[in-house]
């Protein structure tokens, strides 16, 4: 089994590597697991109280339960991965069944953050995007697809993406064993990790 971690800010390019790496690999060999599916369980607040959250502190990571779940597939056990919803900054009910495969790939902003998910790593990379650019994917993904409006995103990066991805997000890049420039689309680096795991599989 090759497990490999894909960090890297909001907007660098983390889930679209993923999406690209994925093409042309056969299904049943490769899955992914991500970081945003680890929120914390905040069914005890109400709306409010999950508006004002800082999505961006590792202390909003249920990294125990991200390592036990990585932790099981590696011993070739099924996983219930949790479903977040970034519409009601909560879990939702549902579970996504995760079989083991010979690939597998973690992806997310702090997964680099904690040692226990970085030992588990056989390759780290990180996606890296100048902060403008990340900023305005960043406005239109949230706006398009998360239900967000202009406020709310501009004001959550001033007030903690921004912040905490310098304090906990940046620093994490020293760990990376590859480092992809995503500021535009990187097809000579994708196709560089996707021969590596084909080489696995
Ligand atoms: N290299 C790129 N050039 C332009 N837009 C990109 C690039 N990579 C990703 N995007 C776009 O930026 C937005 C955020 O990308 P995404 O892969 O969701 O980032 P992340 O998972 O790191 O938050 C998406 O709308 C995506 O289509
Ligand atoms: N309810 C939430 C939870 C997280 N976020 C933001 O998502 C970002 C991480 O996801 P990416 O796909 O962009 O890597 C992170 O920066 C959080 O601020 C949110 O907006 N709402």
């Amino acid at each position: 089994m090759l497990i490999i971690g894909i960090a890297g800010g909001t907007g660098s390019g983390k889930t679209t590597v993923v999406n690209q790496i994925l093409n042309e690999l056969p299904d049943d060999e490769v899955c992914v697991i991500s970081q945003d599916s680890y929120y914390n369980a905040t069914t005890n607040l109400s709306y409010e109280e999950r508006t004002k959250i800082n999505f961006d502190h590792p202390k909003a990571i249920d990294f125990d339960l991200l390592v036990k779940h990585l932790t099981q597939l590696k011993k070739g056990e099924i996983i219930e991965q949790p479903v977040y919803s970034f519409v009601t900054h909560n879990r939702t009910e549902d579970t996504h069944i995760t079989h083991p495969k010979k690939v597998i790939i973690v992806e997310g902003i702090l997964i680099f953050n904690s040692k226990r998910l970085r030992d588990l790593f056989d390759i780290k990379i990180f996606v890296h995007a100048d902060a403008d650019e990340r900023l305005i994917r960043r406005t239109r993904r949230d706006i398009e697809e998360r239900g967000r409006d202009i406020n709310e995103v501009l004001s959550r990066y001033q007030n903690t993406l921004k912040p905490m991805h310098q304090q906990f997000i940046e620093p994490t890049k020293n760990y990376a064993d590859i480092i992809i420039p995503n500021d535009r689309y990187n097809t000579v680096a994708v196709d560089i990790v996707r021969t590596v795991i084909s080489n696995k599989l």
